[in-house]
């Protein structure tokens, strides 16, 4: 954006670049299932008593709290956290994302824009073109920005007061960040996949909210399928939800939670259907491996990009897949899992496959 562009104007691009998160009946649900506070947030128990100093802190000197970095994989609870940091201080939230963000002049009009105090969530930070990256530096520490009205040997910069503001920036990868950016920081935070016992407790949470009724049997088993991750956790209960009540009375036990996250085609470890498609090609026409992810992809009819961030991060964290320079090979675990025998040693498996069995 050129800011030649009139205050209506940038107010209306900065509208469009925030956008809301609800979108959607899932994500309408998704919202409502938040929790508003950092005493309903469950699990993540350093990161809370950590951020809940920082924030009280802030609010004991009454200044603005430090900018915040939340890094974790995606559904974890960085945009709840990011709510709940603004709530803790009683201040409005703008939400945006790192790809929403072609521009400086887009980051210029959302920041000149915030209120005192504001919370700005930035979610995929790491994807923020270099030239609005470079302007977050100074609006970070300096509360101050220039702005380049004009363009050529004409352009001129006019430097920008802003107010102070907190800045929430959420990362699935926390190492890719350019090491200015993460050092200007206060507070950065890594967020964990979730223990089976906070999971229950989040379906627990959730079906109470959504007013379903569960046994603990049943959230454990919604629990114990849903990747160590909320998101995926509520996803799950919904679907159970949806079987129960057209199969059954509407109350969730085990039995019903099972039948129904068959049907779903998630198994009793979380594995959905591409990650045991993976599994099942890496297997039987692969021998286990090692074999490129390319070829891996083809087999199953996914993109490359699909099978590496969708599917592998799973497996690889259940001990199922391993990546080796010579390309993934299937772990014992993965054979067991999917109830087939290991080609005979030597040979059969290739050296990776030999490497993983102990040979
Ligand atoms: N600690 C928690 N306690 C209870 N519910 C949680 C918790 N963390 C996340 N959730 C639930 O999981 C859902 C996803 O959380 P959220 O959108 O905050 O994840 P995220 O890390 O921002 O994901 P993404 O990076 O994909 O945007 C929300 O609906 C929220 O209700």
């Amino acid at each position: 954006m050129n800011w030649d562009d009139t205050t209506d104007e940038a107010a209306a691009a900065a509208e469009r670049l925030v956008g809301s998160v609800a979108d959607g009946e899932d994500q309408a649900v998704e919202a409502a299932l938040r929790p508003k506070d950092l005493g309903e947030f469950i699990g993540q128990e350093k990161v809370r008593e950590q951020l809940d100093l920082v924030l009280r802190a802030a609010r004991a000197r009454g200044a603005t709290a430090d900018h915040v970095l939340l890094s974790g994989a995606p559904g974890l609870g960085k945009t709840t956290l990011s709510m709940i940091i603004a709530a803790e201080m009683g201040a409005p939230i703008r939400i945006t994302s790192g790809p929403a963000i072609q521009h400086a002049g887009d980051l210029a009009a959302i920041l000149s824009s915030l209120q005192e105090g504001e919370v700005l969530f930035l979610d995929e930070i790491h994807r923020m073109s270099r030239p609005a990256e470079e302007m977050l530096y100074m609006a970070m520490e300096d509360f101050r920005v220039d702005v380049i009205v004009g363009k050529g040997p004409g352009a001129t910069a006019i430097p920008l007061e802003l107010p102070p503001f907190t800045l929430v920036g959420a990362t699935t990868r926390a190492g890719l960040l350019p090491p200015p950016l993460r050092d200007r920081f206060g507070f950065t935070a890594h967020m964990e996949f979730y223990e089976p016992a906070e999971l229950e407790r989040v379906v627990h949470r959730s079906a109470q909210l959504l007013d379903v009724e569960i046994d603990p049997a049943g959230a454990a088993e919604i629990a114990g399928r849903s990747r160590g991750t909320p998101r995926i956790a509520n996803r799950l209960l919904r679907r159970v939800r949806d079987y129960a009540q057209v199969k059954a009375d509407g109350v969730i036990d085990r039995a019903i939670a099972g039948a129904a996250l068959a049907v779903y085609e998630v198994d009793d470890r979380g594995l959905d259907r591409l990650d045991r498609a993976v599994l099942e090609a890496l297997l039987k026409l692969f021998g286990g491996g090692p074999v490129g992810l390319s070829t891996l992809a083809v087999a199953v009819g996914e993109e490359r990009e699909t099978v590496e961030e969708v599917a592998e991060p799973f497996l690889v964290r259940e001990g199922l897949l391993a990546r080796t320079p010579r390309g993934r090979v299937a772990t014992p675990a993965a054979w067991a899992h999917l109830g087939l025998t290991p080609p005979p040693r030597p040979g059969g498996g290739g050296k990776g496959q030999q490497d993983l069995f102990g040979a």
